[in-house]
């Protein structure tokens, strides 16, 4: 069957962590959207014209290891806000959530947008604060030079830019269970989700 996963939320909710053990657990394909935007954000940080970079993107250029930086992040919220951005990214990702065999798709509108007929739509949030210490603590481990204030205050402007832009922004969709991981570690949060998917496999 193909049943297509939703799950949307603001900056280090914890979104790709659950995607991620759901897809391992059921057998789904897992994209992160995340990732499209934020290496149209390192084109542009290069040089290149966004809108021209988002309708050029290459698998090739999908490398999580240098698009995971605080300076991309920024970069890809700035561009997510061009509408023609975003749309030469839809075909790619709703031709990914029809896979056979199921697939999760975590980011900003998948609920919203991209799948709007998703069977299961997770919203999936946070303080503020906590997502932020989150992050910190990811991006202190793997070296980069970041301050707990510094890392704070780029995951309150995202949201803002994120949930305040024109076009698909960032909210829950229509009918999507909000999961607030502020209190819940990764199992239990795992848990949840997985509880909400497995339902939607008995219907
Ligand atoms: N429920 C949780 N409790 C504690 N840490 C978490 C939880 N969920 C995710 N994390 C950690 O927080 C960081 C951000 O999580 P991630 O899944 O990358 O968030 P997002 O995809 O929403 O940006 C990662 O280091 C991850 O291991
Ligand atoms: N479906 C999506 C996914 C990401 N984005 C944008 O891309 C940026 C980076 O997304 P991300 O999911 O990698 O960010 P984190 O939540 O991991 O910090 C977001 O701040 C959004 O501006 C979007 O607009 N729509």
């Amino acid at each position: 069957m193909t049943l297509t996963v939703a799950i949307d939320g603001p900056a280090a909710s914890g979104k790709g962590t659950i995607s991620k053990r759901v897809a391992a657990e059921f057998g789904f394909a897992h994209l992160d959207t995340g990732l499209l935007y934020r290496a149209v954000g390192a084109k542009m940080l290069a040089g290149v014209e966004p809108i021209e970079a988002a309708q050029t993107l290459e698998a090739a250029d999908l490398t999580p290891e240098n698009l995971r930086t605080a300076e991309v992040a920024q970069a890809a919220s700035k561009v997510a806000t061009i509408e023609q951005v975003r749309a030469a990214l839809v075909d790619f990702q709703r031709a990914f959530a029809a896979r056979a065999g199921g697939a999760v798709l975590d980011g900003r509108d998948i609920g919203s947008v991209i799948c709007p007929d998703a069977q299961v739509k997770l919203f999936v949030t946070a303080s503020a604060e906590v997502r932020a210490e989150r992050r910190y603590l990811e991006l202190a481990g793997k070296g980069h030079d970041v301050t707990r204030d510094g890392v704070l205050a780029d995951v309150v402007e995202r949201d803002r830019r994120d949930s305040e832009r024109a076009v698909a922004p960032m909210k829950p969709a229509e009918g999507a269970v909000v999961i607030d991981t502020s209190t819940l570690d990764i199992e239990a949060a795992v848990a949840r989700a997985s509880q909400f998917i497995r339902a939607a496999l008995k219907t």
